[in-house]
């Protein structure tokens, strides 16, 4: 990967499939019966697609079936542009999102999840990471992370060789 593809994000923090069940297991057992009294999560929407994985496990830990998700898209590579909704969940099933498990991977500017939050403001908001800046816009969060750090999801990287740290001859 050139330079320039990892700027202007300092650190990079590469987290393996292994890493991310285990984060998002901590938050579902962190969740669990954190849900309203009269009944706990009616349903778990992830953001999609960044939400997929972690909500996929957090459902499998919570048992719970009812599984929907709301489209976001706001980053081509590593530049941010405008939050736009592409698809959104069952409005029926949603209402004020009471009741309601909204997932994504991570929160790092809040945008999207201020976006989402205005939709369903009765809804409990999860991440597994989460930067600074993002932080007051999430209820829950397992790991945090600087703001100049990029997180690299397992999804997006694949095993290559690398050079000996002494170099080859
Ligand atoms: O807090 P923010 O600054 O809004 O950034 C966080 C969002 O950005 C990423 O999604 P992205 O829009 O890149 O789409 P993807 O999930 O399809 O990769 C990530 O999965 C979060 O959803
Ligand atoms: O650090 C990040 N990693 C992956 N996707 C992202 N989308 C916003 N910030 C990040
Ligand atoms: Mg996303």
């Amino acid at each position: 990967m050139s330079e320039t593809h990892r700027l202007p994000h300092e650190k990079g923090f590469h987290i393996s499939w292994d890493q991310i069940h285990r984060d998002s297991r901590a938050l579902a057992w962190r969740l669990d019966g954190r849900g309203p009294d009269d009944g706990g999560w009616r349903a778990i929407v992830a953001i999609t697609r960044g939400g997929m994985a972690p909500a996929m496990i957090i459902a499998r830990e919570l048992d719970i079936r009812t599984v929907d998700t709301i489209s976001v898209k706001s980053y081509s590579h590593q530049d941010q542009g405008v939050a736009q909704i592409l698809n959104r969940p069952d409005p029926e099933l949603m209402g004020d999102g009471t009741g309601i498990l909204i997932i994504d991977d991570l929160v790092d500017s809040g945008k999207t999840l201020e976006l989402v939050r205005e939709m369903y403001p009765q809804a409990h908001f999860a991440t597994v990471y989460a930067k600074p800046k993002g932080e007051p816009m999430v209820d829950t969060f397992i790991t945090g992370v600087s703001q100049d750090t990029w997180i690299f999801f397992p999804w997006d990287m694949a095993l290559q060789y690398v050079e000996p740290y002494r170099g080859t001859d």
